[in-house]
Parts: C-alpha cells; structure tokens; sequence
C-alpha cells in the first residue's frame, strides 16, 4: 500500500470548456507495412465523457491513442479535436490541437536530471508561457491532490514507480488540457502501487470536467470510471456500450471470450 494520502481535487476554473463532440474518427485506417492495425474506425467522445478501450493485445488501442498526439498519421480517415481536423493540418493548428490533449504512458517519461516540481512546471512555463510562480503555484496544488507534496524537490529516481507514475499524471493536468489520454498506466507498476494510482485517477474522473479516454486491462477501474466502454478486436470496436451492458450483458462472442479470459 502507498504511504502518500492524496487531497480531494477541486479543479479552478481555467479556459473554458468545450461542450458537446470533443473527439471524432472517421473511416480512420492505420497500416503498419501490410498489416492493417485500424479497420476503417469510426468513434466520437463528448466533452466531459470518460470512455474505456479494452480488448486483446494488438487490437490497435494504443494507435488511437498515438494518432491523437499526432506521433502517428493515419492512412485514411478524418480526426478532428474540438472541431479542428489534424490530418493533413497547418503545423499551428496541430500545436494548438496538442495543448488540449495530456498524455500518461506506461512508462512514466519523466525528465531524470529535473526535480518533481520542475518536471510539472517545465510545460506549462515553456509552452504555453506561464510564469514560474503561477506554474509552480498549479504544480504545488496538484501535487496535493496526487499525495506527493513532500517529494517536490526529489528526482525521480528517488521515488516509487506508483509516485512517479502520479507525478506523470500532475505533470499532464499542469497543462489544463481538455482530454487525458491514458495509456496502460499501471502496465508498468509493481501490484501494490496500482491502487493508489488508480485511486488518483478515480478522484479527478469524478471531480473534474475532463475528458478521459483510457485504455486499461484493470476491468474494475473501467467499470467504475467509464460512461462508455468500446471492445476492440483486429483494429474494429465490435461493441460498444456503458459498463453494465459490456460488463454484465456482453452481446458478442468475442468480449464474452476476452472478459472471461481477464476478469
Ligand atoms: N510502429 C509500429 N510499427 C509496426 N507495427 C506496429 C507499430 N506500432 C504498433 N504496431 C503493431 O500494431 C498492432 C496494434 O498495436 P497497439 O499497440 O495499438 O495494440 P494494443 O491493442 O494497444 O495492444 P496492447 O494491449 O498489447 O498494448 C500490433 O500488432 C503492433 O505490433
């Protein structure tokens, strides 16, 4: 169990939020050589909905993820952020489209030479132009509310891979994005640091208007968090629905198969 306790989140006001289709896919195809990964997808999240991709390995989850941060293009398709297409874009609107979207990995990516605090306050000072007071201001408040605020001058070595992996998602919500793209991120975590993790991302689903899009194997968590849960298989979403209907009354064959294989 982590020792770390974390604060209750009140997100403050910040830029104004879009309401109504934040994310859209369209007829989107992702090949790798001649393996299609991305079958001609099409989804789309609301602003504000907190929506799970599970399926097996290789279904292509983490692709999506990818082309949303733009490090991947697709084949074919459109996929607009808050209205504005990203492929093929002008560089400034991808820029613009990238400061709405934070991303947690797996693997923590923290900068090694840097202290807590200035892993959280880099972003936000260098990109979008914050001073140093206001953005360590923001990163003292978020690192209450993930239970780190006596870490804020160690470096991450110093830490457990559960208090890194919370640094990580401070470090996201420091650059007020409007969705948070999490990608396995207690994939990489020794089990008993999974929880508090977890338990921090449960927090801010419930007490913030951001729009969450998850890809996880913890089932629990996604049938806590989730408002929509999509089943991938072979690069398709061949389900789609809230928790209870995936979770209790799955229609297909083949998320009947993978959740009695995970669960
Ligand atoms: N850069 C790449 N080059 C070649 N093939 C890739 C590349 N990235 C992913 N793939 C392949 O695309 C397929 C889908 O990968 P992806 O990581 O999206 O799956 P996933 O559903 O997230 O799986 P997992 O749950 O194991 O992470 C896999 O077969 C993977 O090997």
């Amino acid at each position: 169990m982590s020792t770390d306790t974390h604060a209750p989140f009140e997100e403050k006001p910040g830029t104004p939020r879009s309401t109504g289709e934040l994310i859209r896919l369209e007829r989107v195809t992702k090949r790798f050589g001649d393996h299609t990964v991305l079958d001609n997808l099409d989804f789309s999240v609301d602003a504000g909905k907190h929506v799970t991709l599970i399926g097996p390995s290789g279904s292509g989850k983490t692709t999506i993820l990818r082309l949303l941060m733009t490090l991947l293009k697709p084949d074919e398709g459109v996929i607009t952020v808050d209205g504005q297409q990203l492929f093929p874009a002008p560089e400034k609107q991808v820029r613009e489209v990238r400061k709405k979207i934070g991303m947690v990995f797996q693997q923590f990516n923290l900068f090694p030479n840097m202290t807590v605090l200035r892993n959280i306050t880099e972003a936000p000072v260098t990109v979008l132009g914050m001073s140093k007071d206001e953005a360590e201001e923001r990163a003292r408040e978020l690192l209450e509310m993930v239970g780190l605020t006596d870490h804020l001058d160690k470096h991450p070595a110093q830490l457990s891979g559960g208090q890194q992996q919370r640094v990580a998602i401070a470090r996201a919500l420091a650059m007020r994005p409007q969705v948070l793209l999490l990608d396995e991120v207690t994939s990489a975590l020794d089990p008993e640091l999974v929880a508090g993790v977890l338990d921090v991302l449960r927090d801010i689903a419930r007490s913030t208007d951001i729009t969450m899009l998850c890809v996880t194997h913890e089932m629990n968590f996604a049938r806590d968090i989730s408002d929509q849960v999509l089943m991938f298989d072979s690069g398709r979403v061949i389900e789609a629905g809230s928790p209870e209907k995936i979770f209790n009354e799955p229609e297909h064959d083949r998320t009947r198969e993978f959740l009695s294989a995970v669960l």
